[in-house]
């Protein structure tokens, strides 16, 4: 069954995002996409398809949100900045909460990313 993976990126991270996105380009082409709305048109250039939500700081996060409370998303990568001020921080702990809440993987970094499609794929091959 198809795994629907959400992709997040601060400014400061998008350049890792999109490194992540081509080093992982066999697995996430089987996959559905969904980005908010900068992050989204960058993957677009990998040439994968992909559902963009809104930008982050005008609701994206949350959108994002609301689908992985509804049981819509197998997992999220978010690469956080962590030296970066964000207007939206309250979205962004909500979406870290709810993914919490409702047992949703959630990596922040590329290292738990890959596991986390490590991970789905052995679900889409068994
Ligand atoms: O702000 C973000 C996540 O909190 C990302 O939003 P964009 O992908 O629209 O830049």
């Amino acid at each position: 069954m198809s795994k629907t993976i959400a992709l997040i990126a601060h400014d400061g991270k998008k350049a890792d995002m999109v490194a992540f996105v081509k080093d992982h380009i066999e697995f996430l082409v089987k996959a559905k996409l969904v980005a908010t709305g900068t992050t989204g048109s960058y993957i677009l250039q990998t040439g994968l398809e992909v559902d963009r939500k809104l930008s982050g700081p005008m609701g994206g996060d949350a959108q994002i949100a609301a689908m992985a409370a509804e049981g819509k998303i197998d997992g999220i990568i978010f690469f956080r900045d962590p030296l970066g001020k964000h207007a939206h921080e309250p979205d962004i702990q909500m979406l870290m909460r709810v993914c919490d809440l409702y047992n949703v993987p959630l990596a922040t970094n590329p290292a738990t990313g890959s596991l986390i499609i490590e991970g789905l794929l052995e679900d889409l091959v068994s």
